[in-house]
């Protein structure tokens, strides 16, 4: 019985429209380095990956100017219209290197601050698990729920005593990801993460409570927090 190897994906397809920037997040820099760069070293630096796939958005010119597009152990593809699509495509990408029963690390380029001490505590904790699972951290504010009009007023406040908030890096074995995303994608049923997917396979993905300052830089202010923490270690 071979180990199961580790891959790494990461869907930087996205055009940071929330961000508001000049250029999609991923390339906006913090101490002079790309996010994505950030990103990446932090990552590949802290697991033993066999290998990594970047999905790129097509008409990504940014990406020859990275430290990354030099490192033989990353590669590239294209990716798609949703996050999911991206995340599908690099699975494709990958899929002659990769064994069935393979671990693939699905991580948010827009994640730089990803804390080495949550990685090896996600793989640790999966290693042996017989669906996998996610970096996750609990609700810690009062959750409002509000109408589908502009003016976002209270509907109700929701019960958050159940409630985790979904991070990356997702870890599933390479083939039941992949037919779990095939199956939702085939389904018309929209996923905004891979345990989404999994779970619409009937899979019940196992939570591992992961840093809350493993930040998505998603909209402006984003930036500088990220630069803070990243500051802190
Ligand atoms: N079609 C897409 C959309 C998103 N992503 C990636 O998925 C991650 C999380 O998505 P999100 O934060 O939504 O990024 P964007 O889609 O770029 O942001 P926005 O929704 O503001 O445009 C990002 O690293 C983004 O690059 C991707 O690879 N392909
Ligand atoms: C995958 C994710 O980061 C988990 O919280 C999130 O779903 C990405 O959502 P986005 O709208 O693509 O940023």
């Amino acid at each position: 019985m071979t180990t199961p190897k580790l891959w790494l994906v990461v869907p930087a397809a996205g055009i940071g429209q929330r961000m508001q920037a000049e250029c999609p997040k991923q390339y906006l820099r913090i101490n002079s380095r790309f996010i994505l760069d950030i990103t990446l070293s932090r990552l590949l630096d802290s697991v033993p990956f066999s290998g990594c796939m970047v999905a790129l958005n097509s008409a990504d010119h940014w990406w020859p100017d990275t430290g990354a597009s030099a490192d033989r152990r990353i590669q590239t593809c294209t990716g798609g219209t949703e996050r999911s699509d991206s995340v599908r495509a690099a699975l494709l990408a990958l899929a002659e290197q990769v064994a069935e029963d393979d671990w693939v690390l699905v991580h948010d380029a827009a994640r730089p601050c990803v804390h080495p001490g949550d990685l090896h505590k996600l793989v640790e904790t999966l290693s042996d698990h017989p669906v996998g699972g996610l970096l996750a951290a609990p609700v810690a504010d009062t959750l409002k729920k509000v109408g589908k009009g502009t003016n976002p007023e209270v509907l109700e406040t929701v019960d958050r005593g159940h409630l985790w908030r979904a991070l990356t890096p997702q870890m599933f074995r390479y083939r039941m990801l992949v037919n779990a995303l095939e199956r939702a994608h085939e389904s018309g049923h929209r996923v905004t993460d891979e345990s989404s997917a999994m779970e619409f396979s009937g899979n019940m993905p196992l939570l591992v409570e992961g840093r809350p300052d493993n930040i998505k830089v998603t909209v402006p202010a984003d930036l500088d927090l990220a630069g803070f923490i990243l500051s802190r270690f």
